[in-house]
């Protein structure tokens, strides 16, 4: 799915709103008139939130602005109120200027519900505990921190214990540009949001404000989403599951590729256990795990399917393997930083000829001998989490949306593929396109699951994937079987060897 953006910078230097255009390019072409198109809107929105907030559940309070968004929740609460919602409509007049669709839908309340009208700070009602509250005071439509009477609301909400729904986007925060330190912006449990992820939505700094978030589709003009030249996607099951190959009823292993891992130091077998295991669940036809000689009978044991193959040396890998036999190559989990071991990672750099993931200490070792990344193989995949990312370009970043710049720049000057893991892991491709996961969740932050991912990934490489289609459905089956294994074992009990256990594609 493409993420549409409110503010685009065009080639000629002026900004653009993505989403203003669909919604425009919508109405003249489908065609529907703009206040159906905001009542389809409406009507998507209160689908989703009758299965999450049933009619007995609380007393519902829909703040209004009086553009658009205020629209929307003039137009939810009277579809809410025909359902039977006990509720109460406050207008936040932080203009003079209501829009014409926030009148259309003023009128059609037909004096059923009498909506508050709020125009001093002193009139702001008090919030508590069991209210909902349904924020529809400012959208897409936000082009300045809050102030006045807005900012007062948000204020007194944030304050307050009460429950909160944003329509779109929760008041004051910018869809896809930077706020600045001190705005202040609504902190909402939940976000239904039209037709498009929001970029702001899936950047860590934005998590308080946004609380779940989910899309819900408003039927905008597909062909025209289509042409637009997007840089930001989410990988959704429709992305990522068409990547997938089926398995043809006479294949045997040689089809499915020849993997080799080569993972694991004094401490850290597990590593290589782990990364190995979930290469075998992931579909490929053969691994050898190449490990230092201390793991030998750990790996012979807990992975009778792998072959295993060892380093002379005890506790570190030293000695370069042949690297001939294989389709796919993966390196770095749990291998530690010895100085042999970084002139191992330097001699693979330099020979390497199929396809690789690099992770961990792979990453750090190129980290510390910058030199290194000139011999990075192009589309290389990279498994980086924030601090090792930060390690291989050597500066911090001020903000989320300076990561992305970042991440972007590295990709595209080394064309590689980098997977900036954490919630919403971000793949970077070559063309300069960052793609986000839609997969995975909070019990995946523990030690072993990014060795998990590497696994996944050279299996996929193994098998004949193109290293972006390697990327992006690795990251996301490793998010869904992350999400299996909370099912089973809730996000605090699971651990890294139940995302594998849960691997099913
Ligand atoms: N046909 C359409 O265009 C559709 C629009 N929809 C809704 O329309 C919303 C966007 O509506 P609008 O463009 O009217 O914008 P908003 O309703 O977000 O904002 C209204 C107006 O408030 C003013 N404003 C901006 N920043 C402010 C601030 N900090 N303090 C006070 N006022 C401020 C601006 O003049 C802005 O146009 C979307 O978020 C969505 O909810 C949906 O109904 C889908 C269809
Ligand atoms: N809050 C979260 N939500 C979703 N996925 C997460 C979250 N935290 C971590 N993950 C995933 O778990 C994995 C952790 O990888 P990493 O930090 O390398 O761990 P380790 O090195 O211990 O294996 C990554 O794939 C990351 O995307
Ligand atoms: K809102």
């Amino acid at each position: 799915m493409k993420i549409l953006l409110t503010r685009k910078q065009t080639k000629a230097g002026n900004y653009i709103s993505e989403i203003k255009e669909a919604d425009e390019y919508t109405i003249v072409h489908e065609p529907i008139a703009s206040i159906d198109l905001m009542e389809r809107a409406s009507r998507a929105f209160v689908s989703i939130f009758i299965r999450h907030f049933p009619v007995s559940y609380k007393k519902i309070l829909v703040l209004c602005g009086v553009g658009d968004n205020g629209g929307d929740g003039l137009a939810i609460a009277r579809m809410l109120y025909a359902l039977g919602y006990d509720l109460e409509i406050y207008i936040i007049n932080h203009s003079t200027k209501q829009s014409a669709n926030f009148k259309k839908n003023l009128e059609r309340l037909q004096n059923k519900i009498h909506p508050v009208e709020i125009s001093e700070i002193d009139e702001i009602p008090d919030f508590n505990k069991n209210d909902l509250i349904i924020d529809a005071m400012l959208g897409a439509g936000l082009s300045r921190p809050l102030e006045g009477l807005i900012e007062s609301t948000v204020e007194k909400l944030n304050e307050s214990e009460a429950e909160i729904v944003a329509v779109d986007i929760p008041t004051g925060l910018f869809a896809d540009s930077l706020n600045g330190d001190k705005d202040i912006i609504l902190k909402a449990d939940y976000t239904i949001t039209f037709q498009t992820p929001k970029l702001a939505f899936v950047l860590p700094q934005n998590g308080d404000f946004v609380g779940n978030w989910e899309v819900v589709s408003i039927g905008l003009h597909e062909e025209f989403i289509g042409k637009l030249e997007s840089r930001y996607f989410y990988t959704d099951s429709q992305i990522a599951e068409a990547f997938i190959k089926p398995r043809s009823k006479f294949a045997n292993k040689g089809h499915f590729g020849h993997a080799l891992m080569m993972a694991g130091s004094y401490g850290m077998i597990g590593a290589a256990v782990l990364s190995t295991r979930a290469c075998l669940r992931s579909g490929v036809g053969k691994i050898t795990v190449y490990a230092p000689e201390c793991g030998y009978a750990i790996l012979q044991t807990a992975i009778p399917e792998a072959m295993c193959l060892t380093d002379a040396n005890k506790a570190f890998l030293e000695t370069l393997p042949k690297l001939d036999n294989y389709q796919a190559i993966g390196i770095g989990c749990g291998i530690g930083t010895a100085p042999k071991t970084a002139g191992l990672i330097e001699e693979v750099l330099k020979q390497v000829k199929v396809p690789i993931v690099i992770d961990a200490d792979a990453l750090n070792i190129i980290a510390s001998d910058k030199k290194l990344l000139a011999l990075l193989p192009k589309g290389a995949v990279l498994t980086p989490h924030p601090k090792e990312f930060q390690r291989l370009i050597g500066k911090k970043w001020e903000n989320d949306y300076e990561k992305l710049a970042l991440l972007e720049d590295f990709a595209v000057s080394h064309q590689c593929i980098v997977c900036l893991k954490g919630a919403f892991t971000a793949v970077a491709l070559p063309d300069g396109t960052i793609h986000f996961n839609s997969t995975g969740n909070a019990g995946m932050a523990k030690g072993g699951s990014g060795d998990v991912l590497t696994g996944m990934i050279l299996a996929l490489l193994a098998q004949g994937y193109k290293p972006e289609e390697a990327a992006l459905l690795g990251v996301y089956e490793h998010g869904l079987a992350g999400d299996r294994a909370a099912q089973l074992k809730g996000t605090t009990a699971m651990i890294a060897s139940d995302i594998i256990e849960s691997i099913r594609f």
